[in-house]
């Protein structure tokens, strides 16, 4: 199981969490990575752990004011890049732009989406991964696994359906052992979670916890 946890804009310390993430994947062998705030990219790859950006635009180099390019937060040293959470939505032509902008920047992707339905469409555009993320859910304290499992297994039917090398992750609600347990049999391949790491007083025990269910 693949553990990507998305710091949003939560006033933790990047650095801290991205040290606890690796320590922990590193003592289980387990693939933890970090998606900061993009001007914490640099700090959080230079402790080691896998880190990712939460955003690219769909722009190449060029007259682009404000835009997170792909090229920027790979040279940072981001390895990959959420594109459409369901918190930096995006029109379908962009999220088509933005995997080709991280594909010409050597970044891994994950497109996020609301439902199966949202999950077919973002699959045959070719990422690497989607995931499954019912807003309602994000932030609080039922896992998706445990309060939705049909729309986990549906995500999953819907994107072997257009494209079965597209892997399906599930977030929101995401913070124990038990959830990730419930999510990979439910045939996900990775979790995405938040609050749970990224508000913890330890996130060092929040991540054992959680990887206690790989
Ligand atoms: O949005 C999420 C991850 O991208 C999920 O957030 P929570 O883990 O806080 O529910």
């Amino acid at each position: 199981m693949f553990v990507l946890v998305n710091l949003k804009a939560y006033p933790c310390d990047p650095v801290a969490v991205a040290e606890a993430a690796r320590t922990v994947a590193d003592a289980h062998g387990v693939r933890i990575a970090v998606a900061p705030q993009a001007a914490h990219i640099d700090r959080v790859a230079a402790t080691g752990v896998e880190t990712w950006a939460q955003h690219v635009a769909p722009v190449d180099h060029g007259s682009h004011t404000g835009h997170a390019l792909a090229e920027a937060v790979a040279d940072a040293g981001a390895t990959g890049t959420l594109l459409n959470h369901s918190e930096r939505r995006l029109r379908l032509a962009d999220v088509d732009g933005a995997l080709d902008a991280a594909e010409r920047a050597g970044l891994s992707t994950v497109v996020c989406a609301n439902n199966p339905e949202q999950v077919a469409a973002a699959a045959a555009l070719g990422p690497d991964a989607v995931a499954v993320e019912p807003p309602a859910l994000i932030g609080g304290d039922v896992s998706v696994a445990t309060a939705d499992p049909g729309i986990v297994e549906g995500a999953v039917a819907a994107a072997d359906a257009v494209d079965p090398d597209v892997a399906v992750y599930c977030g929101a609600g995401v913070s124990t052992g038990d959830d990730l347990a419930a999510a990979a049999d439910l045939g996900a391949e990775g979790v995405l979670l938040a609050s749970g790491v990224a508000k913890a007083d330890d996130p060092t025990a929040a991540l054992e916890n959680l990887v206690s269910g790989v």
